[in-house]
């Protein structure tokens, strides 16, 4: 069945072509983001969801979305999906960081001379014919100062474009180096440097915990008197209701806002203000922008849901087209050697480390981790995938640690996982051969090699003469065939493994039956399908 997606927002044409191009059935149904109920009642039918803002991606939708793989946003902000909860679905969250950059800041600079202008109140006089030529007097943008909150990839846009007007360009952003600050040819300040000199603030930083009311009424009061604010970033950034106090008070000279704290704004604290320019949400409203961001959206998808490949995940690691069929016999190694352990495990693992060695260092061992954890909880928690696993992994109170060494032996790459129980360590390794086919070949100190198959046994015993006839003989009486069998020791007459493939399953009497036979430690049926 070819995966299904759902379109939920008003998204370019472009979208919905390349998802059919790429073999994806799609849906557009573009208001449906907008009623909560339908959107719940459909969701459980699709295995992707493409959305704008107005699309909310809450936990109870999530709940209702049980063949939900990604959830696409074509734009930056993804504050209208509830990332933690699709994590914990194992829902992969990407967006199209770049798509609208340019368009978003082309919108904060229309905005910066529309208040300095006064272009919105001096268009609605002149059409209502009152020809008001002494009434707006505006300010100009050359040399004033620029103030840009949170310099990334809409900021920087804004500051060039602030250059370019001959304006001196300030920036506050933790994460901004003095080197790009330096390229960029803003300088770098701190927040109460920028509230104080800046004529223009212009806010481009999500909305976070730290960025919430950024602009609170104790820092509008730091600012300079008659300075202009524009948001064109999120809603939520800046106290409405003291930027409307402060408007008020002639402190603030006017604002510019895009977004705001409750949307769709039909009502707001700082509407009716003469000196407020406010558009509904339109930053990333161009035809240019939106082609490109629909058209990234569909592919990352379609890559995702077609090939495993995940570009722009929010809760996943990078994983590129090309990288991925290199990625996937090792993500299904990882995931079975996990599996090994989860099943092999007589109680709760406290800590998983997983061991890379040789080649497979160079590969993207974030994502094998996360899989060898789905595995290694799936015998507990059957709809875990890698998605969820880690974030599971820590609820649970497992540590997990990644290390990554040079080749130590023969083989050119190898997995190794250690997963720490209260009754002891499961240690086992596993590589992935030219055929592609990921296989056991160690067992605590012992080497094996075996493939791993569907259904399958694991049985520590003593090395003795005539054990396998026993063994054998018991899956004989239970009419059990085995497919392959393969065998370790540490030396002779000492510990032995054996890993045995069998068609079908084991009865729970044969198990037992061979639980008991003279010299068996531990026997344990392993499912790897
Ligand atoms: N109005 C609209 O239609 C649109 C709005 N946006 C919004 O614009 C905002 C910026 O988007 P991008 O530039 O693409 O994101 P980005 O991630 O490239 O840049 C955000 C910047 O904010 C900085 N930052 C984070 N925490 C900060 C803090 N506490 N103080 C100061 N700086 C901080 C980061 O270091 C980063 O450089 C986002 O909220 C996004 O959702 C984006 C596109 C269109
Ligand atoms: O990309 C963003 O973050 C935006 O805010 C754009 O929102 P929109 O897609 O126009 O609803």
């Amino acid at each position: 069945m070819p995966p299904r997606v759902l379109i939920s927002d008003s998204l370019s044409p472009a979208a919905a072509q390349i998802f059919r191009l790429r073999g994806i059935e799609v849906d557009c149904e573009p208001t449906l983001g907008k009623d909560s109920d339908k959107l719940a009642a459909a969701i459980g039918d699709y295995d992707g969801l493409a959305i704008r803002s107005a699309t909310k991606v809450t936990a109870d939708l999530l709940q209702r979305a049980s063949r939900l793989k990604v959830v696409g946003r074509a734009g930056v902000g993804v504050d209208n999906v509830d990332v933690p909860a699709a994590t914990a679905r194992g829902v992969i969250v990407m967006n199209t960081p770049f798509g609208n950059s340019v368009t978003a800041a082309e919108h904060a600079i229309a905005l910066m001379f529309a208040l300095a202008r006064e272009i919105p109140a001096a268009d609605a006089s002149t059409q209502a014919g009152k020809w008001e030529k002494n009434r707006f007097m505006g300010v100009e943008i050359t040399g004033k100062t620029l103030g840009v909150v949170g310099c990334g990839n809409i900021g920087s846009n804004v500051a060039e474009r602030g250059i370019g007007l001959k304006m001196r360009v300030i920036a506050f952003d933790p994460y901004l180096t003095e080197e790009r600050a330096r390229t960029l040819g803003v300088e770098k300040v701190e927040l109460d440097d920028l509230l104080a000199r800046a004529d223009f603030i212009t806010l481009h930083t999500p909305l976070t915990a730290h960025t919430k009311n950024i602009l609170s009424a104790e820092n509008i009061a730091k600012t300079k008197k008659g300075a202009r604010i524009v948001n064109c970033a999120r809603g939520g950034l800046v106290d409405e209701e003291a930027l409307r106090k402060a408007l008020d008070d002639g402190h603030i000279a006017g604002a510019a806002f895009d977004v705001f704290a409750k949307e769709p704004a039909t009502e707001n604290p700082l509407f009716g203000h003469p000196h407020v320019v406010c558009t509904p949400h339109l930053g990333a409203s161009t035809s240019e922008a939106q082609e490109k961001v629909a058209l990234q959206i569909a592919e990352q998808m379609s890559d995702y849901l077609t090939r495993g490949a995940i570009a722009n995940a929010v809760n996943f690691p990078s994983i590129t087209a090309e990288e991925a069929p290199r990625l996937k016999p090792f993500i299904e190694l990882a995931e079975k050697l996990g599996l090994f352990a989860g099943q092999v495990a007589r109680a709760g693992v406290e800590k998983l480390s997983v061991v890379y060695e040789g080649a497979v260092t160079l590969e993207k061992t974030r994502a094998m981790t996360a899989a060898a954890i789905s595995g290694l909880l799936r015998p507990i928690l059957e709809d875990i995938n890698a998605v969820a696993a880690p974030v599971v992994a820590k609820e649970r109170g497992v540590a997990v640690e990644e290390i990554t060494r040079e080749a130590q032996g023969d083989y050119e790459s190898l997995i190794t996982l250690n997963a720490l129980t209260a009754q002891g360590e499961i240690r086992v390794s596993g590589t992935v051969f030219h055929d592609g086919k990921p296989r056991i070949i160690r067992i605590g100190d012992i080497g094996v090699d075996a493939e791993f198959s569907p259904s399958m046994i694991y049985l520590t015993n003593e090395d003795r003469p005539g054990f396998i006839g026993r063994f054998a003989g018991a899956l004989g009486d239970a009419e059990v065939n085995i497919a392959t069998f393969a065998l370790g020791r540490d030396r002779p007459g000492g510990q032995a493994v054996a890993l045995v493939a069998i068609d079908g399953d084991l009865p729970a009497r044969a198990l037992s039956k061979i639980e008991r036979l003279p010299g068996v430690k531990q026997a344990v049926t392993l499912k790897f399908s």
